[in-house]
């Protein structure tokens, strides 16, 4: 099974890439989803118990969560200590059930790929990137986000410069959606054919 790690900055296009890869058929597990579920389940009460205050209702209040890691972005390793081995967790049961099943490609979305070392976990790297201007413009169009907000991410993120760098392909999402679904499908060829080659 070749295990495929996809990730990109912020507002690159990592999400739509990992659709555009589920719709090929391809098994995606997304990290990003997985702390979507942690924070209305299993991290709540760590949460809580580490920043209180930033849940309610039994779930991670996300904006009251991000607004305290901007006045203190240090605080970010402590979140990052109780967050990502439960992400991990879930990646090693994704894995585990799709070698069991059978699958011959699945794909890990992980924003944080390099940072975090999945790099090490997965066979080919797959990078989503795009002029950062186009970058810019998509993330300051999000709702509640912020200059200050964007540089504090990015500054959190290896640049893109490194990411392209060490990928083993790239995806320019700047053109078309059409364009992002065409080089997906040829990535995935190239890789199902390299495999077979054992290259
Ligand atoms: C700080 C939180 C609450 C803000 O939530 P919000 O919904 O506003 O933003 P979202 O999660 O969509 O993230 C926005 C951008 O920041 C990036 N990002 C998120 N966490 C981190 C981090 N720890 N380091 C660097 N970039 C990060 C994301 O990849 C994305 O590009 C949330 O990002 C969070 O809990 N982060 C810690 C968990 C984590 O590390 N997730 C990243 C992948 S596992
Ligand atoms: N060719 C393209 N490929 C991918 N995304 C594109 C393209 N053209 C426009 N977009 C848009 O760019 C935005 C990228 O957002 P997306 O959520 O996929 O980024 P992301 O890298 O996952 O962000 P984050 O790291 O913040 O979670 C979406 O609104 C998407 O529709």
């Amino acid at each position: 099974m070749i295990v495929v790690g996809l990730t990109g900055s912020i507002g690159m296009g990592k999400s739509t890439a990992a659709g555009f890869f589920a719709e090929e058929g391809i098994p995606v597990n997304d990290a990003d989803a997985v702390v979507h579920d942690l924070y209305t389940g299993e991290a709540v009460p760590l949460i809580e118990a580490a920043f209180p205050g930033t849940t309610v209702n039994g779930r991670v209040d996300r904006q009251a969560l991000g607004a305290k890691l901007q006045k203190n972005p240090e605080m970010f390793r402590e979140l990052e200590a109780i967050v990502h081995p439960l992400v991990r967790k879930r990646e090693q049961d994704f894995v585990e059930r799709h070698r069991a099943c059978g699958s011959d490609l699945i794909v890990l979305d992980i924003p944080l790929l390099f940072e975090t070392g999945g790099f090490e976990r997965v066979d080919k790297i797959v990078v989503v990137s795009c002029d950062p201007e186009i970058q810019r413009a998509r993330v300051l169009a999000r709702p509640n986000m912020t200059e200050e907000k964007f540089k504090l991410i990015l500054a959190r993120q290896t640049p893109d410069a490194e990411k392209r760098k060490r990928a083993d392909f790239i995806i320019d999402t700047g053109h078309e959606l059409g364009e992002t679904r065409r080089r997906i499908r040829e990535i995935i060829t190239a890789i199902r054919a390299a495999a077979k080659t054992g290259t």
